[in-house]
């Protein structure tokens, strides 16, 4: 059974997962390597408790969640009809460690389409595991979302990209994952999701369309707007000159420390994921240039622009809720 057909209150059968039990991510069958096994944290019934635990609290039941990036918060903001939950008052959830990122769970209204925002994400370098960075995607999956959008301040390692500029990601390079660090390490729940996935369209190509059409109308957007191909590494630190030159070569375009492990824990439950980097910095890519990598300048530059990502975000939310009244939720 996969999430997509599985209530939140539990009314599903809730089928075994990979190793014949409920429970059995908790169990440990001598094949996994203990450090990699995220079973002990974020089981399907934990996730369930967090998202039963939201439900009763608010009256907002979202299509469509929300991941705001460094800088990004106003997008929570705009909401209307607000039910806000700090982290540390959810059960099981993390707390969130870093500048620029609130630490709270807002359900609410965009344009009247019902969301849920995290106004503050989870990274790697806090110290939570890639399953626990994205934990959260789950939860916004439980309470009904079937849309993901997630943003990101980014490095450019694209020469013709500027800051301010705003990248859409089209596809993205798993680096961690190419060295065995993936949220979805560990037994498989098939009630979240299959054990092996594709992610040749990650990203939503017709969400693309709907924002490069809406970017169009907006005055002056066009010419900031870009598509490319993101990249997360573990962080904190940024790139040396060599790194970025060798993400030039394997043909990525912005760099950051997010968004990969959440893409990929939200197409593991089914989610349809539409992302965008707000290019906060040019990446060094030369020993002559002075690096000048601020986190507290990339925050600004984020509210420098906040009403135009604001608009673009409402736009393809308005999209997401036109086509979601199309196709009702399966229950
Ligand atoms: O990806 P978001 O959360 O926007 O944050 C980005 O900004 C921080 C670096 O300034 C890193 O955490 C990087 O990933
Ligand atoms: N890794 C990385 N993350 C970022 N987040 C914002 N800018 C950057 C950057 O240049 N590199």
């Amino acid at each position: 059974m996969n999430v997509n057909e599985v209530s939140v209150n539990g009314s599903a059968n809730g089928v075994s997962c990979e190793s014949g039990t409920k429970s059995a991510g908790k169990r440990s069958n001598g094949l996994c390597n203990p450090v990699k096994d995220n079973s002990s944290y974020g089981s399907y019934e934990m996730v369930e408790e967090i998202a039963t635990y939201l439900l009763e609290r608010t009256r907002i039941r979202p299509r469509c969640g929300i991941i705001c990036g460094s800088g990004l918060g106003c997008l929570a903001d705009q909401l209307t009809d607000v039910d806000s939950f700090d982290y540390d008052a959810i059960p099981h959830f993390p707390v969130s460690t870093v500048a620029g990122h609130r630490g709270r769970l807002v359900f609410g209204r965009l344009g009247g389409v019902p969301v849920v925002c995290m106004q503050g994400r989870f990274h790697y370098y806090e110290g939570y595991s890639l399953a626990k960075c994205s934990m959260p995607v789950r939860v916004m999956r439980l309470v009904g979302c079937t849309h993901l959008i997630a943003t990101n301040a980014a490095g450019a390692i694209n020469s013709r990209f500027r800051v301010g500029d705003i990248m859409l990601i089209r596809d993205h390079v798993n680096l961690m994952g190419f060295a065995g660090n993936c949220p979805l390490l560990g037994p498989n729940d098939d009630r979240f999701g299959p054990r092996f996935l594709g992610m040749a369209k990650a990203y939503e190509p017709a969400l693309l369309a709907v924002a490069k059409g809406a970017a169009r109308q907006m005055p002056g957007m066009d010419d900031l707007l870009h598509e490319g191909v993101y990249c997360c590494v573990g962080g904190p630190n940024f790139e040396t000159v060599a790194e970025g030159r060798l993400m030039a070569l394997l043909g990525v375009d912005a760099i950051g420390m997010s968004t990969v492990h959440e893409i990929i824990t939200a197409r593991h439950c089914g989610m349809t994921c539409f992302a965008f980097s707000l290019i906060t910095n040019m990446c060094t890519m030369s020993y002559d240039e002075e690096e000048e990598h601020c986190h507290e300048t990339f925050v600004d530059v984020g509210r420098q622009l906040e009403g135009r990502i604001c608009e673009l975000v409402a736009r393809v939310v308005a999209s997401i809720g036109e086509s979601c009244s199309e196709t009702p939720l399966a229950k």
